[in-house]
């Protein structure tokens, strides 16, 4: 059982485009697509979809479309009621894979809120495999929500604890790193702004670099990195060792979600057991899938391809990453 916390989710609104956005002009959609999003809750969509069990937890009122669409879809969830509406974020897709998007803030979380939500996950994390703390917070919670979130259900569990997967930005996300999770899943300028590199781009076509910047995290107390790098891959750095995984060159269709059906992939391997480089390669092989469907819609892993990705073991280049 995997349990994802959303704090602030997200009806997600992909505009499909038959040219590049432009700026300024009146541009005529050629599809949309509307989805119950967020990142958690796109995590448990990946779940379902591939039979792995799993409860999205998030604010949201029992009629919020966001929580219709979750039911309609049969997807495992439980909404807080917060007596007002998710927030709409909105992607736009051109046809060689660019997509940009635009997210707005979201609901306030009251601090009484914010304390029942926590409860929610404590009391539901009993005998879960992992929580997953995912996405941006919503106004008015404290920097330290996500890592106080680890504190407690560690506190409460003790060994008993399930393992904690964290994906945010930003000082939420650094602040959750400083609390150990056992796996962290950043883009490139995520673990770029987490390791204090002042340009991102350098981590670009540089898997050992991230391998490097990923391992000072574990140093610190982190179990694992998963960085996803878009078509560059994903790297994988554990205390064991670090691996690239790479899979073959494609024109994305929507990356909206990717990195979700990334880490959805490398959690339901690990839940059945797959040691490091057979997580890696299965999370690698979801993004792939993910990035190849439209809007945030997320593959089943009978959709996932993942005998065309190749692992490969990296070593730590000796310089350090400044
Ligand atoms: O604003 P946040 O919480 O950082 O991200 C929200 C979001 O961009 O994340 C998902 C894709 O990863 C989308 O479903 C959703 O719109």
């Amino acid at each position: 059982m995997i349990i994802t916390l959303t704090p602030n989710p997200s009806l997600d609104r992909t505009i499909s485009l038959d040219g590049v956005l432009a700026r300024g002009e009146v541009q005529r959609a050629v599809a949309s697509h509307v989805e119950p999003g967020g990142k958690g809750v796109n995590i448990c969509r990946a779940l379902e979809a591939s039979g792995v069990e799993s409860l999205a937890i998030l604010p949201g009122d029992a009629l919020d479309p966001v929580l219709i669409a979750l039911t309609e879809a049969g997807i495992p969830h439980l909404g807080m009621p917060i007596g007002a509406s998710i927030r709409s974020n909105v992607a736009i897709t051109e046809p060689d894979g660019t997509t940009t998007k635009v997210n707005v803030p979201g609901p306030v979380l009251t601090p009484a809120q914010q304390t029942e939500l926590i409860e929610l996950v404590l009391d539901r994390a009993d005998g879960a495999g992992w929580v997953v703390l995912a996405g941006s917070l919503p106004p008015g919670a404290p920097v330290d929500f996500y890592a106080d979130i680890i504190r407690k259900l560690r506190a409460r569990y003790g060994a008993a604890a399930p393992k904690v997967a964290v994906d945010s930005s930003g000082a939420p996300f650094a602040a959750a790193v400083g609390a150990g999770p056992d796996l962290i899943k950043p883009n490139g300028e995520e673990l770029a702004e987490l390791t204090g590199i002042p340009d991102p781009e350098a981590l670009e076509g540089n898997p050992a670099m991230v391998a490097t910047a990923s391992a000072r995290l574990v140093a610190g107390g982190v179990g694992a990195v998963l960085a996803t790098l878009g078509a560059q891959g994903a790297v994988l750095t554990t205390k064991d060792g670090s691996w690239l995984a790479q899979t073959p060159p494609m024109v994305a269709v929507s990356t909206v979600g990717a990195g979700d059906s990334s880490l959805a992939g490398f959690l339901l391997s690990d839940l059945a057991g797959g040691n490091a480089p057979d997580s890696l390669r299965q999370a690698a092989a979801h993004g792939a899938a993910a990035a190849s469907l439209p809007g945030s819609t997320v593959p089943a892993l009978n959709q996932t391809k993942p005998s065309d990705v190749t692992v490969t073991q990296l070593t730590h280049p000796k310089e350090d990453v400044q």
